[in-house]
């Protein structure tokens, strides 16, 4: 018998195709708005490495024995104050994003979508890529800030999923994007056109980024840099319209010390040195989620008001609107370059 005439097992892939596959992920999100998906996400979330580096044999027993009791519940109110019809807004954005970049690619790419914790899950739809038939595939977290909890991570999810298989895809990454021109051009169209349509004058622009413990930066993290550069180059494509353009850090999580100046003690202080009419946008969120919807434009107009502000804005992210897809078209479809 000749090799050729050996059987195939039947579930053996068809030998080409020739298929791309592009596998946009974001953070992830529970379930549902309640205490208990919350804790099933948070569970999964921050017991990774890259998120809380800090050795397990320490961190379990505070994350098992005090956070994992406590935090869920509160943390569900605040989801249930933004859950919408769709679900998540996170995820209910991301699979808009998936959705709208799917024609926009063409017939040859498929375009599925992911989170890095809870469902759908990077290692299935990876598989559900390779099952259409892709052999080379574009992995693409939404963060245009390259960080090593939220890009790593995803590339660390997709490795343990390669590791099972004998015949991988061709995987490339979508590297960060917080200086492209094609980034910035669509942050400062998307954030003008809003600052244009209020019906107040912001005398500050407060951009703010996701916080990372301190430690991170010192440890080589780029993160912090990033979102510097971004705000810079930003700042400059909005300072004809003479607000004074300022950054920070929000979200901080334990004890530990992080990236200053914090969002909530600089909209407090805005007021509090008379600041009456403020905008915020989050330019290192692809996706408006829990921490723009209710930490900012809930939680912020809150702080905002009561140290004596008077007009607050909370601005969208890019999410699926015309400028945040074109960005997203024209910065996948640069990676696809030499695959179609
Ligand atoms: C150690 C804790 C955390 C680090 C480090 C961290 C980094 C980080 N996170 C994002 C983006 C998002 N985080 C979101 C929610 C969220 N983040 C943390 C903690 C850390 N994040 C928690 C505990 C939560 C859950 C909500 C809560 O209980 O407060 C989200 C939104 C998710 C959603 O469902 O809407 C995003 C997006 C980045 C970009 C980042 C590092 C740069
Ligand atoms: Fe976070
Ligand atoms: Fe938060």
């Amino acid at each position: 018998m000749t090799w050729q005439e050996q059987s195939l097992p039947a579930d053996h892939p068809a030998v080409t195709s020739g298929r791309i596959g592009v596998l946009l992920v974001n953070l992830g999100t529970p379930e549902g708005p309640d205490a208990r998906s919350v804790k099933r996400y948070l569970g999964e979330f921050l017991s990774d490495r890259r998120v809380v580096e800090i050795p397990a044999i320490a961190w379990q027993p505070i994350l098992r024995g005090i956070i994992l009791n406590t935090r869920p519940k509160k943390s569900a109110e605040a989801y249930r104050k933004v859950w919408r019809a769709d679900g998540s807004p996170l995820a209910a954005i991301t699979r808009a994003q998936a959705d709208k970049l799917r024609p926009m690619l063409g017939d040859g790419v498929q375009v599925r979508w992911a989170m890095r914790y809870g469902e759908p899950a990077i290692g299935g739809e990876l598989q559900a890529l390779m099952d259409a038939g892709c052999e080379r595939i574009l992995l693409a977290p939404l963060y245009p800030q390259y960080c090593a909890a939220t890009t790593a991570t995803v590339v660390d999810k997709a490795a343990d999923k390669l590791r099972e298989m004998r015949w991988q895809p061709s995987l490339r990454t979508l590297p960060p994007y917080h200086d492209d021109p094609v980034y910035i051009d669509a942050l400062a169209a998307d954030l003008g056109a809003q600052l244009d349509a209020l019906d107040f004058d912001p005398e500050v622009l407060l951009l703010s980024f996701h916080g990372m413990p301190q430690r991170t930066l010192e440890l080589g993290d780029p993160y912090h840099c990033h979102c510097r550069k971004t705000a810079r180059l930003l700042e400059a494509r909005l300072a004809d319209r003479g607000m004074e353009i300022r950054t920070s850090f929000q979200s901080r999580f334990g004890r530990a010390k992080w990236l200053e100046p914090a969002t909530d003690a600089t909209i407090e202080e805005l007021a509090r040195s008379g600041t009456k009419r403020l905008a915020i946008a989050a330019p290192g969120f692809s996706a408006d989620c829990l921490e723009t919807l209710e930490e900012l434009a809930i939680q912020g107009r809150e702080q905002f008001q009561a140290a004596g502000g008077e007009r607050f804005a909370a601005l969208a992210c890019l999410n699926d609107g015309p400028a945040g897809m074109a960005m997203l078209d024209a910065i996948v479809r640069r990676e696809l370059s030499g695959w179609i």
